[in-house]
């Protein structure tokens, strides 16, 4: 909640304020006394910005003092490791070089921690009162003490730094002013204060019109930014929440679900760092798009420690950035695929030998194929697959002796027999075509086979089912690159498999020379020219491979077991289909979760058995549930436009109220189809005149590839507009913010996506300050 404010001064001592491009709201101006001259106000500005400069100068140079005491000590460590004498180490010196190693990697991580943390280092300042006094408290992306050990600041995760957050004017906690501090480099550039008592004594300035306005009117970038000067009360209860269980956010869109969780993550390594540092903590978001607009966030809070991963990117070895056609998606996506999954698991190799024949001991040995089908059946019982090859190769031993045996065999007979099959060369080579160690990624490609698709669907598919998936599995084919949807198919088909000890050779062994030549291969195929290609996009790429090589491209590298995580936090968490939440459970079998998501934003309609997943992978973990009901986001103006949209049809959908008014309203024109990149180009104009920072025009798959044209030569439209605009396809936009967009033909987006209007509603939430909806009209 924002103070209300006596008087304002110029938001910045060099006047250069926020990048604001218009009517940003301001503080209340209810006034205390007079409002003092413009001359009076930058005097007391200017004195108030040299007090805080003193106390940041007097921090960084602590700091100098701290880094080099690190680096002596890092030094110092080095040294102790060093020995003139060769040969075998004795059992002290190793245990001297451990402690070494220990003693250099903290001090050297710490010394790293100090060098990076200068931008903003000192963000925050408190006046406190109570019955022993005053109190002035910084907070900090750090925690700074002088030689007596005085805090100088306080880590903005730390409890003493809680009020900073937490204070209210109706709920103070002992605050008299809160201060937010703007810096660049090392300089103070700028405060805006909010006061929390209606009596504040007259020696406490109030500068500025309010930090939150101000952070929200800046200008985006391509990258999220922290929040951590003005985080708000109801956000950091969820940041601060006890890891323990499952900790849900919901909200609308643009109430800071996502940041909130990114900063509860930074609170978490620092208030566990043991346990989390030690066992993970993982962020998931929708797209590789979604990553890179949040890789920025956690190490400007000083934490790099955490592993960011798209859906598509969580299964080593089989990186996906495809989305499939939503039929194909959907088969993939619901849990009645494991079935078919199961019976994949257990399907013999294509092209492996059906009979068994060999010379054993003397005796002819033919097993055909219902023989064999039995023993196997028999195996799988008691073995995952690429573990049973002994138990295998065992069982067709014992079954083969029943074939072969005589009335006059003894024991010693039936024992010569089995030991000479299971080391005979026929029966190796038939073990190796017919029940070799398989990869999951193969076996999920065997799929891409109608026949043998709708052979292990059925009961389960319907036909046109099986048919979408094995179509689906021979773009993957065709294309050589994986979809979001098959990567958690590949993780089922692992955990069914089991893991294998040592690939056979066939299974794509490659040398480097021979992984650079099929990647030049591919980007000779590759249809549409690169630079043409949206910039955040998951459409199809129209890639073509020979058969052999895709297959190769797609089976790289081996698939681990799957890491485990102490903490998982699921972004978009409305989106992740059944599959994936079983994906994401075995990476977070005994980790606390926190889940962030807003239903009327799903992207596909059927979420019922997706929440019967998600409720599988949490178990009987505690639950706790925080709701965000701000927008921070969208100007007003825009906001109002997507809640009429969604509003009419999905009448329940979690509303929030938008807090900054631009006095714009969203513009919204018909445009005749034949003149519509001519049409884009003169409102993409517009938009970079009216906001400093990113534009993005976001487009459906009819109007692709016009428009990466015209992205391509953004420079013509306005000199330096190519680094500011961008074309983004709906579902990719998921989870990204712009000042300005372009929404290109809301009908074809409604139409094209299976969540319909809602698919249409995370695009018109989208803009922080100005949007455009052209309707192109054939
Ligand atoms: N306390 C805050 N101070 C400054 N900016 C904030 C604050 N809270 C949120 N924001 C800003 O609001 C914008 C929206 O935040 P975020 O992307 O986390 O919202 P969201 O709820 O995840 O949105 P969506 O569901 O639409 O993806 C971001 O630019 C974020 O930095």
């Amino acid at each position: 909640m924002l103070a209300p404010r006596p008087w304002r001064t110029d938001r910045t001592a060099d006047g250069m304020g926020d990048s604001v491009s218009d009517g940003v709201v301001t503080g209340d101006d209810t006034g205390r006394g007079d409002v003092p001259s413009d001359e009076a106000a930058a005097e007391s500005l200017a004195r108030e910005l040299a007090v805080e400069q003193a106390h940041v100068d007097r921090v960084h140079a602590e700091l100098r003092k701290a880094g080099e005491r690190a680096r002596l000590v890092e030094i110092e460590g080095m040294s102790r490791g060093r020995t003139d004498r060769t040969g075998d180490i004795r059992d002290e010196e190793v245990s001297g070089l451990f402690a070494r190693d220990a003693l250099v990697f903290r001090a050297g991580q710490r010394r790293h921690d100090l060098e990076r943390q200068h931008e903003g280092l000192v963000f925050g300042r408190l006046d406190m009162e109570d019955s022993h006094g005053r109190e002035v408290r910084y907070v900090g992306r750090l925690g700074v003490r002088d030689d007596d050990y005085e805090p100088l600041v306080i880590d903005w995760r730390a409890p003493a730094a809680s009020p900073f957050y937490r204070a209210t004017p109706v709920d103070p906690q002992s605050v008299l002013r809160r201060r937010v501090l703007r810096s660049r480099g090392e300089t103070v550039i700028g405060a805006e204060d909010d006061l929390m008592v209606a009596d504040a004594p007259d020696d406490l300035v109030v500068l500025g019109e309010g930090a939150l306005m101000a952070a929200l009117g800046r200008s985006r970038s391509a990258h999220m930014r922290d929040i951590v000067a003005t985080i708000q009360a109801d956000q950091d209860e969820a940041i601060r929440a006890p890891a323990r269980g499952v900790t849900e956010i919901t909200g609308g869109p643009g109430t800071g679900k996502t940041v909130v969780a990114l900063h509860r993550a930074a609170y978490l390594l620092y208030s566990d760092r043991r346990r989390f540092e030690g066992g993970g903590v993982l962020v998931v978001g929708p797209s590789a798009a979604y990553t890179a607009y949040i890789e920025r966030v956690l190490p400007s809070l000083g934490e790099d420690s955490v592993a960011l991963r798209a859906l598509g990117d969580v299964v080593d070895a089989c990186t996906a950035g495809r989305l499939d056609p939503p039929s194909a998606a959907a088969v993939k996506g619901s849990l009645r695929i494991r079935r078919v999954l199961a019976r994949a698991a257990r399907d013999t190799i294509p092209g492996a030998p059906d009979t068994l024949r060999a010379m054993v001991s003397g005796r002819a040995v033919r097993l055909e194929r219902r023989r064999l089908d039995r023993v196997r059946s028999q195996v799988l019982r008691r073995h995952h697959r690429n573990s049973s090859q002994d138990a295998m190769v065992l069982a067709l031993a014992a079954d083969a002796w029943t074939q072969a045996r005589r009335p006059e065999d003894r024991d010693v007979d039936r024992e010569e027999f089995i030991a000479t099959f299971v080391d005979h060369r026929d029966v190796e080579a038939f073990m190796h075509a017919w029940w070799r160690p398989v990869d999951p990624r193969e076996v999920l490609l065997w799929l891409a086979d109608a026949r043998r698709a709708r052979r292990c669907s059925r009961g389960v598919l319907t036909e046109a089912e099986a048919d979408v998936l094995a179509a689906s599995l021979q773009a993957t084919l065709d294309t050589g690159t994986w979809s979001v949807a098959d990567v958690a198919l590949v993780d089922d088909l692992d955990a069914r498999l089991g893991e294998v000890k040592e690939m056979p050779v066939e299974r794509g062994f490659f040398e480097i020379e021979e992984l650079d030549e099929l990647e030049a291969q591919r980007s000779l195929r590759v249809g549409v020219p690169e630079r043409n290609a949206p910039a955040h996009s998951a459409l199809t790429p129209t890639r073509h491979l020979t058969h052999g090589d895709a297959r190769d491209v797609l089976l790289r590298g081996h698939v681990g077991r799957p890491s485990e995580y102490a903490h998982v936090l699921v972004d978009e968490a409305q989106d992740v289909f059944p599959m994936q939440w079983r994906m994401l459970a075995r990476r977070g079998r005994w980790a606390s979760w926190t889940v962030v998501g807003d239903l009327a934003q799903a992207s596909w309609e059927d979420l019922d058995e997706a929440e019967k997943a998600r409720e599988e992978a949490f178990g009987s973990a505690p639950r706790r549930a925080f709701h965000m009901a701000t927008n921070y986001r969208n100007a007003k103006e825009v906001f109002a436009y997507a809640e009429k949209v969604v509003r009419e049809h999905v009448p329940d959908a979690d509303i929030p109220a938008a807090v900054r008014e631009t006095g714009v309203d969203p513009v919204d024109v018909t445009v005749p189809a034949d003149s519509l990149d001519a049409t884009v180009r003169t409102h993409v104009a517009e938009l970079a005149d009216e906001v400093d920072g990113s534009i993005a025009i976001i487009a459906p798959a009819r109007w692709a590839a016009s428009m990466a044209d015209l992205v391509a030569a953004a420079e013509d439209i306005a000199p330096g507009l190519g680094a500011r605009l961008v074309l983004v396809d709906p579902l990719s936009s998921k989870g990204l913010e712009y000042d300005a967009t372009v929404v290109l033909d809301p009908d074809e987006i409604v139409a094209e996506s299976p969540g319909g209007v809602r698919v249409l509603y995370v695009v018109l939430t989208r803009a922080a300050h100005r949007m455009h909806v052209l309707r192109p009209e054939d």
